[in-house]
């Protein structure tokens, strides 16, 4: 789906980007079947550590690395050239690679830069590094070394979505996490086609989930009406990184991000109404940004001039995200007074769950994890009568061994010494025998190691996951006369003669006694009828 994949800047190890792309597809949308050079790949190195890195194409070496771009980690180093081309969650094995002139560079650049600082004349202190040279093959063709693996490790490539990123982007300010900006999408009711408007936009987490809810396909012209997230940030700084990050990313067709104070300046886009029907705040003051998500001028309702950032024909959702209940407080206040209703407040107390499977009983390996108790009464007392017969049998060969030894000193010593009692002797504390053959067969190798035992959940013992109150509220749409003239228009009341369930006590009370009446009529003419019948007068 790429139309364009241009040659990538160097990317920093906190915060990747690349500059110059134009391809279409995000690779958060729609990330393929496998890896790409030039795309955002995340790699897990263990459960909850992950790294954004772009994936670059071998282009001969790179920073002293005979195998091009190289990522370093402590389960080794992972050329970028083994990542590529892969499906997506992959494991990569690490390489053993070659620094080739890479360790000696770097030792000669340090060198040089405490001998400049030791001398004090102004004269340019000259580097002396050997050219990286590119490879060219016979073809014509970049020459990378091909990297040899190495038993240091390995870690998993993952594709980009919102949840990854937001455990492993580069943090510029406190996020908001999956279970809290799940909840919000799922609350604000953010959707295929929706127009959601963001404030502010910080690290962008949030910007990532609500573009992949609203997403239904890339606008062709903006005359085109597609899912858009208008998005707000006040910081230059953050501003310019998210701005970046969107479009390495190809999401700045879906989030159109604002360098601007809401507070003061409110939700416009050049001039013109976003049209939103969502809209989520994450702001140290979200009361004082309120007032400009009105349909009408709060301070002069009749104000013509007024241009509501709101879609005119739907219900606007909203959800304030405030650490504190004091800004919760204010910000409910100023809901009330500016006619928002369903104002509710929710806290998302996420709790993590571990499952494992439990392995229980007194026949399995000694491997960890495993309850080497019995796993119920039954397979106690098999043990125990085992044991209990082996001590039998044992105390018997014992006995027999001391008659025989009592005999052999009357006849004088035996040849060959004390008889081998390998069989029957318990092994170990447990009553568990060690012998490699009889693990192999109880150990229940028919089974997956992973589906054995019980499957087991355990919750964190504390809840300690506090970040935000989330306050939800509703902002009717605005309904005309015209609206009501309309709606006849096209939903006409035909034959309706009366209002269905009425509820006036009085009327209902009388309409009973009226079914009532007509029933107990009916009743009496039906009863007459059928007398009638039977002393044959129907007819007459
Ligand atoms: C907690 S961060 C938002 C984090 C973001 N929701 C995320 O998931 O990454 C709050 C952001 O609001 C911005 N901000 C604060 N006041 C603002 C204002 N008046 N107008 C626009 N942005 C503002 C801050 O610069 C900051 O980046």
């Amino acid at each position: 789906m790429e139309i364009e994949t241009p040659t990538p800047v160097p990317s920093e190890a906190m915060a990747p980007t690349i500059t110059g792309q134009t391809a279409k597809i995000s690779p958060f949308l729609d990330p393929g079947s496998v890896t790409k050079a030039n795309s955002l790949a995340i790699l897990q190195l263990s459960r909850d550590n992950l790294v954004p890195v772009y994936l670059q194409p071998p282009k001969g070496k790179h920073d002293g690395y005979a195998e091009g771009a190289v990522v370093n980690t402590r389960y080794g180093s992972f050329p970028h050239a083994t990542m590529i081309n892969v499906p997506w969650g992959s494991q990569i094995r690490a390489s053993k690679v070659d620094t080739g002139s890479r360790g000696r560079n770097n030792k000669r650049k340090r060198d040089a830069a405490d001998e400049a600082s030791k001398e004090t004349e102004t004269e340019t202190q000259e580097v002396v590094t050997e050219k990286e040279q590119t490879p060219i093959n016979g073809n014509g063709e970049v020459e990378i070394k091909k990297a040899v693996t190495d038993s240091s490790g390995f870690i998993h490539v993952l594709p980009p979505t919102p949840e990854v990123w937001t455990s492993s982007l580069p943090h510029r300010t406190q996020v908001v996490y999956t279970p809290d900006y799940s909840y919000v999408l799922h609350r604000i009711r953010a959707r295929p086609g929706s127009v959601l408007i963001e404030a502010g936009a910080g690290s962008g987490s949030f910007s990532h989930a609500s573009a992949r809810a609203v997403y239904n396909g890339y606008p062709v012209d903006d005359s085109e009406k597609k899912g858009k997230v208008y998005s707000f940030e006040f910081h230059e700084q953050r501003y310019h990184k998210m701005k970046q990050e969107l479009k390495d990313h190809h999401l700045d067709e879906i989030v159109h991000l604002t360098h601007r104070d809401v507070y003061n300046g409110g939700f416009l886009v050049d001039g013109k109404s976003p049209e939103a029907e969502a809209i989520f705040l994450d702001l140290p003051a979200p009361w004082e940004a309120l007032p400009h998500i009105s349909r009408r001028n709060p301070k002069d309702p009749s104000d013509k001039t007024w241009v509501s950032p709101l879609n005119p024909k739907k219900s606007a959702h909203l959800c304030t995200f405030s650490p504190c209940i004091e800004q919760v407080t204010k910000t409910v206040s100023a809901m009330r007074r500016l006619g928002w209703v369903d104002i509710d407040m929710v806290e998302i107390a996420n709790r993590k769950y571990h499952a494992s499977r439990e392995r229980v009983g007194l026949n399995l390996s000694f491997d960890r994890g495993v309850n080497n108790s019995a796993r119920d009464v039954d397979e106690a007392i098999a043990r125990l009568t085992e044991i209990e017969t082996r001590f039998r049998e044992h105390a018997a060969k014992s006995r027999d061994s001391d008659d025989e030894m009592d005999s052999d000193t009357e006849k004088g010593p035996k040849k060959g010494g004390k008889k081998n009692n390998k069989k029957g002797a318990p092994q170990n504390g447990n009553g568990v025998s060690d012998s490699n053959e009889e693990g192999a067969a109880v150990s229940g190798y028919g089974t997956a190691p992973w589906m054995e035992g019980r499957l087991i959940t355990r919750g964190e013992p504390e809840i300690k996951t506090h970040t935000s109150y989330l306050v939800f509220a509703i902002l009717p749409r605005e309904w005309t006369e015209e609206d009501e003239a309309a709606a006849a228009a096209k939903y006409p009341v035909i034959g309706e003669q009366k209002v269905i369930g009425v509820v006036d006590k009085a009327a209902r009370k009388k309409e009973r006694r009226e079914q009532l009446q007509k029933a107990t009529l009916g009743n009496r003419k039906a009863r007459r009828k059928e007398r009638d019948a039977q002393l044959g007068v129907e007819g007459i």
